[in-house]
């Protein structure tokens, strides 16, 4: 895919490194040939892809800094284009003042995911490749790092390849066979088509679910915990963090502000979210605590309804609280301070309606049970690891694997209306194509490389 303005590129340039101070800072430059813009920096021209130690000179020729000159002539860069990277010295001052000299030589202002946008325009890389540099810089562990750099280094991209390779080749067949509508079915028979079909369905299958898995990876759950005052939702979220993130004390309404802070089980991020305890009240500091839990409540994946085992009666009467919780998140109870009640720690499914529900008995003061919450939090998550397949797919890819896979499922429908089964063929093949962005549109281009940070 070529761009008409890539052909004569302006000169874009960014700080490529994380604003503050750093030992090392590099201004980035890219655009048509850069060669003359390089000597009016340094007074001389770099040879290709070699360190060149210089100064980097204002118009009036005093040294702003001195550092590593890298030239890498089109088309062998990151996106295609002339690149030079100045590498500077790390702090804020310095940087911005390299940057000013290369926008006086010329260059504007590079726009979040200008460079990476290039490298797609370019051929460098393919758009679900392209995302995953951002994925990478944004990964909270080290399980989606890992993921993100298997689809950087082309493997999603490939596996999507490689189903739209099959589906081509069964497209031509039965577009082929359309011209001989008598031989219709003798010809597919012979051709497997169906069992080819099956088997492009079930790659997708196994591509969704990693993808699947991959989102989670990506985004995490939130994990609400909710409950009356004083039942122990603090130390809870203190015990999964490890660390003593939240106040605790006996005085009911000691949390007034949702407190939220990400935790990591077997790669996952689970955002856990401690909030003010849910009673009736004078106080208006605690009160808008609480009309804050009730909006945290409404973006849960998961929530933590925590119950105090030693409590005869509460402040509040569960069923109240219990009856405004959303229907259709997942749910677990949490009966803490067995220690007071002289409970054991145990998973229990709860006999009383709505069924199935998970009770888990732990103490959130001795670390009793925790292991429990963690281990029930993974089965919500519906981790299954698939360890180095997992794919990093986001919303995006997940829509569109969706797609392809509803439209295989109407193909095999349709054998016997071999115009249709051919067009379902088709829009499979189409849906895959927006994942590597064989057929994306510009304004979706546009809203993908404008969540990068500048400078990527
Ligand atoms: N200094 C520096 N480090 C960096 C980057 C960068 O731009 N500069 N990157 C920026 O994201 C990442 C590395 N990505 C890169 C990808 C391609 C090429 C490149 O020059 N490709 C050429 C030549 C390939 C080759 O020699 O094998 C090409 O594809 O033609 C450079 C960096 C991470 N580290
Ligand atoms: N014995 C015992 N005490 C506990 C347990 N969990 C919490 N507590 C105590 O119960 C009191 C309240 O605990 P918190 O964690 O602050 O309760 P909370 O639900 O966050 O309360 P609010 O922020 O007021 O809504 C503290 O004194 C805790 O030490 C437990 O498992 N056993
Ligand atoms: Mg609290």
């Amino acid at each position: 895919m070529q761009n008409p303005a890539a052909r004569t590129p302006d000169v874009i340039a960014a700080i490529a490194t994380a604003p503050g101070r750093g030992g090392i800072g590099v201004v980035r430059v890219s655009g048509a040939s850069l060669s003359e813009f390089a000597s009016a920096l340094c007074g001389r021209t770099p040879q290709p892809r070699r360190a060149m130690f210089s100064a980097f000179r204002d118009a009036a020729g005093a040294a702003i800094d001195e550092g590593i000159l890298l030239h890498f002539p089109a088309p062998a860069s990151f996106t295609g284009e002339d690149v030079l990277e100045l590498q500077g010295h790390g702090g804020p001052v310095v940087m911005q003042m390299l940057l000013a000299r290369c926008l006086e030589l010329g260059a504007r202002l590079a726009e979040p995911g200008e460079f990476t946008r290039r490298a797609f325009l370019n051929g460098k890389l393919d758009l679900a490749q392209a995302e995953s540099v951002a994925d990478l810089i944004e990964a909270s562990t080290a399980a989606a790092a890992r993921s993100a750099v298997r689809s950087l280094s082309g493997r999603f991209s490939e596996e999507i390849h490689r189903i739209v390779d099959a589906l081509v080749d069964l497209r031509m067949l039965v577009e082929a066979t359309l011209d001989f509508p008598e031989e219709e079915i003798e010809f597919l028979e012979r051709a497997r088509a169906m069992p080819r079909l099956e088997d492009i369905r079930a790659r997708l299958e196994s591509v969704l679910d990693r993808a699947r898995q991959g989102a989670l990876l990506r985004s995490g759950l939130n994990v609400v915990l909710v409950g009356e005052p004083n039942v122990g939702k603090s130390s809870l979220l203190n015990q999964l963090a490890g660390e003593d993130r939240a106040i605790v004390t006996d005085i009911a309404g000691t949390t007034r502000d949702a407190l939220r802070e990400t935790i990591q089980i077997e790669g996952i991020p689970l955002h856990i979210i401690d909030t003010a305890g849910l009673r009736e009240t004078a106080d208006t500091v605690e009160r808008i605590g609480i009309e804050r839990t009730w909006r945290e409540i409404e973006r849960a994946d998961v929530i933590l309804r925590l119950v105090d085992a030693s409590a005869a009666v509460t402040d509040t009467t569960p069923e109240s609280i219990d009856a405004r919780l959303p229907q259709g998140v997942e749910r677990i109870t949490v009966v803490n301070k067995i220690d007071l009640a002289g409970l054991a720690a145990g998973r229990i499914e709860e006999p009383v309606e709505p069924s199935g529900r998970i009770c888990l008995q732990v103490s959130a003061k001795r670390g009793t049970g925790i292991d429990l919450v963690r281990a029930e939090l993974l089965r919500i998550a519906g981790w299954h690891a698939h360890g180095e397949d997992v794919i990093l797919a986001r919303e995006r890819h997940l829509h569109a694997l969706r797609a392809a896979l509803a439209h295989v499922e109407s193909a095999a429908a349709q054998s016997a209306a071999l115009e249709l089964f051919a067009e379902e063929l088709r829009l499979a093949q189409e849906s895959l194509g927006e994942i590597t962005g064989e057929f994306t549109a510009d304004d979706l281009l546009g809203v993908i490389f404008s969540r990068f940070c500048i400078g990527k």
